[in-house]
């Protein structure tokens, strides 16, 4: 399906929180498979050396693949490094854990926060007709996430219905602002979604009373609720909307997907 929200390439999305367990990989996975039975194609390229989303999606770790590290630091073709899911429309650059490694911490300022912007701008994406990239970071504002945040259209930011949940937000649009001023002058703020949110709990309306406040029309309407379901799904390599399509938080990720393409159709020329 073409995109009727970009008239050149795919929209490309960061999902950040420097904060750990906040639920990035689970939007990324979840998310990501909602636009692609939407009938968007999308990539999902794993930053994060942790590799829940490559795992999470069916990916072997134990597999010498071609991964996210080559990508970056290697040279590697982006068309060696991109793998199908067991969702239709949905393919995934797998990450390892050597994206830890210091080998990007000691390249030069210019070179190396533009390593995925240059590694995400081969023509040979052309060849798999993008809609949406994703992009699962790691929880710091490291390297790996200004990487991110410098190929990127937008950042995404997932807050969990917890305490300090909007802790650390502050630090995240320093980021965002250092990076528009450095590197990438349109990055624009996508949204910012609750996470595990409980509608029995006070916390969860309060942190989202106090999200809605500071933040306004950047949450999104659509939270995903704390679900046992989305939480099972990966160990079954599947994303909640394959693993229990009725289940609440499958029809969140439908919703949350329905509600940023419609965001992006108004705000998009
Ligand atoms: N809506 C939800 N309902 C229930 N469990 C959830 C939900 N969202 C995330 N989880 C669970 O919370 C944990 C953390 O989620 P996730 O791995 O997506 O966070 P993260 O921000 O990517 O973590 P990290 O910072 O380590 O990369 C996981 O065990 C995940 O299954």
């Amino acid at each position: 399906m073409s995109d009727p929200t970009r008239p050149v390439g795919p929209r490309i999305i960061s999902i950040v929180n420097q904060k750990g367990g906040v639920g990035k990989t689970t939007t990324a996975i979840n998310l990501g498979a909602a636009l692609a039975d939407e009938g968007f194609n999308v990539l999902l390229v794993d930053l994060d050396p942790q590799g829940n989303a490559s795992t999470g999606l069916g990916i072997d770790p134990s597999e010498r693949a071609v991964t996210t590290y080559d990508l970056l630091l290697e040279d590697a073709d982006l068309k060696d490094v991109i793998r199908p899911t067991n969702v239709e429309g949905l393919v995934i650059a797998p990450a390892t854990t050597d994206l830890s490694s210091a080998d990007i911490e000691m390249m030069s300022v210019e070179k190396r926060s533009f390593l995925l912007h240059d590694a995400l701008r081969q023509p040979e994406i052309d060849a798999f007709a993008l809609d949406f990239v994703l992009i699962d970071c790691p929880p710091s504002l490291s390297l790996l996430t200004v990487n991110a945040m410098v190929a990127s259209h937008s950042v995404l930011v997932p807050l969990q219905s917890e305490f300090f949940a909007l802790e650390g937000l502050s630090q995240l649009m320093l980021t965002v602002r250092e990076v528009r001023q450095t590197a990438n002058p349109n990055l624009r703020i996508e949204g910012v979604v609750l996470t595990m949110y409980d509608r029995r709990n006070n916390l969860s309306q309060q942190v989202e009373a106090d999200a809605r406040e500071a933040l306004g029309e950047l949450v999104f309407k659509t939270v995903v609720p704390r679900n046992v379901r989305v939480s099972e799904a990966p160990s079954f390599a599947m994303p909640v909307i394959s693993y229990d399509p009725a289940s609440k938080g499958s029809q969140a990720y439908r919703a949350l997907a329905q509600e940023m393409v419609e965001k992006l159709e108004q705000t998009t020329p």
